[in-house]
């Protein structure tokens, strides 16, 4: 039987997902589970690596089981994930060590603070592309060897291995075969050089981490290994891995330099793909790999923010404001404005181009008359204004504004967004019929090493439906609201 379908999974900050594509890029079947999620402390974020690793399992079998594709008709794995999370397991049990630390968690501040102070940010800066955040896995893997009782002792015996979570669900898809990752993966850690494509042992020693924890890194178009048997009844070759931002810039086919994709998850990524050669910021945005095939990268500039469908969730499940996140769209619809209130959803500091860790979110504005359709109507436009802050950093970077942007993620299916952020950006967003192009981004990856397809000119062309929303906000509108936003967020930071 001819293999021509491939099975991504999209391991997310709130959810884990399987998706199985077939060749011409259509999803064939769709598995999801909810993860849960641990606040230990103020401004710590964890998840259980053994509930990731069961929920990828549950929704891998089951993707495959609703499709009724027969396993040898499975050419190859593709694994996505959210970055930066940060999980040490024993590479002889392969039990973790302790719980994942999730990309928004704040606890390395101090130590980034330190660092800064000692004037390492330039030097950081310069070989990684990113800033000194709490946000990226070095200070979050130091962390969990200073506090895990004996943890450094074995690291420096190498007892213990580290990895992003495609790392780790690498390790356990192939029984502990393989330790390895990908260049964007690898690029998110804060002590891998994105210029000499390897680890960097100065970045180790500063944020004292030893490199025999450290995973290999290859293209993200790789047979990485293959899984054990008993997992789906026949090995399948892991093909493909990337970080979900950049597998969503793939999936969304952006890859001429030039073009922007935005994703709205738990958080809101926007990347400009910039060629072959990275491209530094002068606005504080981010310089990473988009992607590696064939031992050619072509880079991206990134604006990272902390929070978008986060603060719905938010106003779902800490407030009760909405049962259902989809609820919004028909709540910023009822009213006509959100009478002047302000949300900045600053939960875990405030990413680019801020780079505030300290910084908690504030609601202002409000009124004796503010209803929960004005919040919500607020959480949804302070994700638009905080995309314009983006654009406005990226547009002073590459020296020309993006003629459209495609969006994609969960919370790109609601249509007002849609809307309001297509006027404040004053451009053309397009969301493609699939939103769910980081899982495409990826199986691509994988179907391109497992020889599905020839190269990136051959992929299929899935943009052939697809929502357009066109800006129509009047100029003046737009600068009284934008004009809000920046008092907002003065005030926020206390400027
Ligand atoms: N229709 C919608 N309107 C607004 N927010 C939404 C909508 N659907 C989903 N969301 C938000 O999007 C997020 C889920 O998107 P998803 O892409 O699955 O995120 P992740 O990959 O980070 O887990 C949740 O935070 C949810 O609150
Ligand atoms: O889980 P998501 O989709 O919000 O993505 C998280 C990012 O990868 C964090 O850098």
């Amino acid at each position: 039987m001819r293999s021509d379908h491939v099975l991504a999974i999209d391991q997310g900050t709130t959810s884990t997902r399987a998706v199985l594509f077939d060749a011409s890029g259509q999803k064939v079947a769709h598995a999801q589970r909810e993860l849960t999620q641990h606040y230990p402390r103020l401004g710590w974020v964890e998840h259980d690596p053994e509930e990731i690793w069961q929920s990828v399992l549950a929704t891998a079998r089951d993707a495959v089981a609703m499709s009724g594709v027969p396993m040898p008709g499975i050419a190859g794995i593709g694994i996505t994930n959210q970055r930066e999370t940060a999980v040490v397991w024993d590479r002889a049990t392969g039990q973790p060590i302790h719980r994942a630390i999730v990309w928004q968690d704040r606890r390395g501040a101090d130590h980034c603070a330190r660092l800064r102070a000692d004037s390492a940010e330039p030097l950081v800066t310069a070989k990684t592309g990113l800033l000194l955040d709490p946000y990226f896995s070095a200070t979050k893997l130091a962390w969990i060897l200073d506090h895990v009782e004996g943890a450094r002792e074995r690291a420096d015996r190498g007892e213990l291995a580290f990895g992003t979570i495609d790392s780790f669900l690498l390790w356990r898809l192939t029984g502990g075969a393989v330790h390895a990752t990908d260049v964007t993966n690898a690029s998110r850690t804060m002590l891998f050089d994105i210029h000499a494509q390897s680890w960097d042992a100065e970045l180790c020693r500063m944020f004292d981490v030893p490199e025999a924890i450290l995973p290999d890194v290859h293209d993200n178009c790789h047979i990485f290994g293959a899984t054990l048997s008993d997992l789906f009844g026949a090995p399948i070759p892991v093909g493909g891995m990337a970080g979900d931002q950049q597998a969503a810039l793939f999936g969304q086919g952006c890859f001429a330099p030039g073009m922007v994709k935005s994703t709205y998850g738990t958080g809101c990524f926007l990347l400009l793909n910039t060629g072959q050669e990275p491209i530094e910021s002068h606005n504080r945005l981010l310089t990473t790999p988009a992607y590696r095939i064939n031992g050619e990268t072509s880079y991206a500039l990134e604006g990272s923010i902390f929070v978008a469908g986060a603060a719905v969730k938010w106003l779902r499940d800490g407030l009760g404001v909405i049962a259902d996140a989809r609820d919004t769209d028909s709540l910023a619809t009822r009213v006509e404005s959100s009478h002047g209130i302000y949300m900045v959803p600053a939960f875990v500091g405030l990413g680019a181009p801020y780079w505030e860790p300290e910084a908690r979110g504030a609601i202002l504005g409000l009124t004796l008359d503010a209803t929960g359709a004005h919040l919500a109507r607020a959480a949804l436009e302070s994700v638009a204004y905080q995309t314009f802050d983006l654009t406005t950093a990226m547009t002073g970077d590459a020296g020309r504004k993006a003629t459209a942007i495609r969006v994609d993620g969960g919370m790109a299916g609601n249509d007002w967004m849609c809307q309001f952020l297509a006027d404040i950006l004053e451009v053309p967003v397009q969301r493609p019929a699939n939103v769910e192009t980081t899982a495409l981004g990826v199986a691509f990856h994988a179907g391109l090493a497992t020889g599905i397809w020839s190269g990136i000119e051959a992929l299929p062309n899935t943009w052939a439906r697809s929502d357009i929303f066109e800006p129509r906000m009047s100029e003046s509108e737009r600068s009284r609201l934008l004009d809000g936003w920046k008092d907002a967020v003065a005030r926020t930071l206390g400027r």
